[in-house]
């Protein structure tokens, strides 16, 4: 277990054999959980073998800062994941991109529409005004809970980046781009393939043994093709017309009017289809993970409602304004941050050059695994990790505050780290401080009347969505409904995504 220099040994980690390294020890569901396991043997940096490839699984918070963030210049760079890319088609998604100039470009556009002050204020109207739909669907349908959630999430992206609201679980477009996310899930998460380590494999034609997998990714492709093109090319003919709203897709067609190439084109589209792709999915499993929770801890939900109704009071809606003064409201979302990350193991990412780390040496080419979920379980740092807790949060000084605020490491690292993170931090605060505000959720009942508990249990794969659990949401008052629906026939001439406000 030394490096081709053969200077330092490689870190510890377990024991792998030829051609296949350590895969057959690795479990199909939960990897993150085996992780963590194999951090009680081999502490907080874990070399393994995926196949031939080099992969170092980081299970601690200091860990990932040190290398990912202190050393970002060589950490930044991303595998590359054939499936998804060769196979299935996503390209160019930021995300997958390597280290370089056309991923500094998607990252700029990015940050300049949703990490700016004023681009984050010009996207509150739509945020205010998609939170009142949610609340207006989860009040009139609330068995549809995690449909409205998901369009939700949904209609955030969709209003800012094409300018194209998605009013109901039925619309055509909203569909069409959930056939090809889910079609795309289905085909595989990044780096968790078999062609991803064994790249030939994707020139397997379909009547060779074993290629089933790698045939059903090729189908998909023709869907997720039309989900990067056709919301483009509807938002350039409306710019033709005149009638094009306001997004960050009619902007940098603006920004490039004078020229564009095919290849600006194609970065255009990669940015807009990786902004659905990232943003919909990781905020749609926070607010189901929310709901989960509460009903599950009836009693953190009442204490969230009367620091609302003690701060805000009952005769207006939450704000943004509002949001330092809610301080338990923070506390839970924190805890709701930490009980599940969306993205329990991150995107990895990739060493571009030999390192040497704590005594140890890291190859060039190591794909870096941050195991998220485990930085937040570590009994060290969070006592009793399974348990939803809020209080935890609740007596901390600022110092010790922020150095457990979950919102650390959920968002991912360095260079790479969610560039849509503000954005998606207040759309979770708005969506979560309104269903306080007017509804009471509580247990389901079944066909026969009794209560049903629902498991605490999350679905395995890239994101950790809860498994599906019934719940009852009702109106906090009839005044509350008046509320939501007032100000929501208050907002319906304001141009979405248009206001200084
Ligand atoms: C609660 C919601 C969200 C969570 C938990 C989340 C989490 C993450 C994580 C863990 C990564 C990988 C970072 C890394 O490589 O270290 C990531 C990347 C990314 N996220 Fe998010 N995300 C969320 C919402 C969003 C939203 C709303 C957007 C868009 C507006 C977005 C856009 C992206 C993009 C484009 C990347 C790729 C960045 C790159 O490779 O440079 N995400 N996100």
């Amino acid at each position: 277990r030394s490096t081709s220099k053969g200077t330092s040994p490689l870190p510890p980690g377990p024991r792998a054999i030829p051609l296949l390294g350590n895969i057959l020890q690795l479990p199909l569901e939960h990897q993150h959980k085996t992780f963590a396991k194999w951090g009680q043997k081999f502490g907080d940096f874990i070399f393994a073998k995926f196949f031939t490839t080099p992969v170092l699984i980081l299970n601690s918070l200091a860990v990932a800062q040190d290398l990912l963030e202190n050393r970002s210049s060589l950490y930044s760079d991303r595998p590359y994941f054939a499936l998804l890319i060769d196979i299935v088609g996503w390209y160019p998604a930021t995300p997958f991109l390597t280290y370089g100039d056309q991923w500094r470009r998607h990252r700029r556009w990015i940050h300049m529409w949703y990490s700016e002050k004023a681009s984050l204020l010009k996207l509150r109207p739509i945020l205010r005004k998609e939170t009142l739909t949610l609340l207006l669907q989860l009040i009139e349908t609330p068995q549809d809970l995690s449909q409205h959630i998901r369009r939700y999430a949904a209609a955030l992206v969709t209003s800012s980046v094409f300018g194209r609201t998605i009013t109901s679980w039925d619309d055509e477009y909203f569909q069409m781009t959930e056939r090809a996310i889910h079609a795309t899930t289905e085909a595989g998460s990044p780096a968790a393939t078999l062609v991803d380590f064994v790249p030939f494999l994707k020139y397997l034609p379909s009547w060779f043994p074993g290629s089933a997998p790698i045939d059903k990714a090729r189908s998909v492709r023709g869907i997720v093709r039309n989900m990067i093109d056709s919301p483009y090319e509807n938002v350039k003919s409306a710019m033709c017309q005149g009638s094009v709203k306001p997004s960050l897709v009619a902007s940098l067609l603006d920004a490039n009017a004078h020229h564009i190439s095919r290849e600006d084109e194609e970065d255009i589209k990669g940015v807009a289809a990786s902004i659905y792709s990232a943003g919909v999915d990781t905020t749609a499993v926070v607010l189901n993970t929310f709901i989960l929770a509460m009903v599950l801890h009836p009693q953190v939900y009442k204490k969230a409602q009367e620091e609302i109704d003690r701060i805000v009071g009952r005769s207006c809606l939450p704000s943004l304004e509002h949001r330092h003064l809610l301080r338990y409201l923070d506390c839970m979302i924190q805890e709701v941050y930490r009980w599940n990350p969306p993205v329990p193991l991150g995107v990895p990412h990739r060493l571009t050059q030999e390192d040497s780390y704590r005594g140890y040496s890291v190859p060039t080419g190591t794909m870096i695994i941050p195991n998220i979920w485990r930085m937040g379980h570590q009994e060290e740092v969070y006592s009793d990790p399974k348990a939803f807790d809020p209080s935890r949060f609740e007596s901390l000084d600022a110092q010790s505050g922020a150095s457990k605020d979950p919102r650390q490491f959920v968002f991912g690292f360095g260079r790479r780290i969610c560039p849509g993170r503000h954005f998606a931090d207040e759309a979770v605060w708005l969506a979560i401080a309104h269903i306080v505000a007017t509804v009471d959720i509580a247990k389901g009942r079944d066909a026969s009347g009794k209560l049903i508990t629902p498991a605490a249990r999350f679905c395995s794969g890239f994101t950790s969505p809860p498994l599906d659990f019934i719940c009852s949401i009702t109106p906090r008052s009839t005044a509350a409904v008046k509320l939501v629906a007032d100000e929501l026939g208050s907002m319906d001439n304001e141009e979405p995504g248009n206001s200084d406000s």
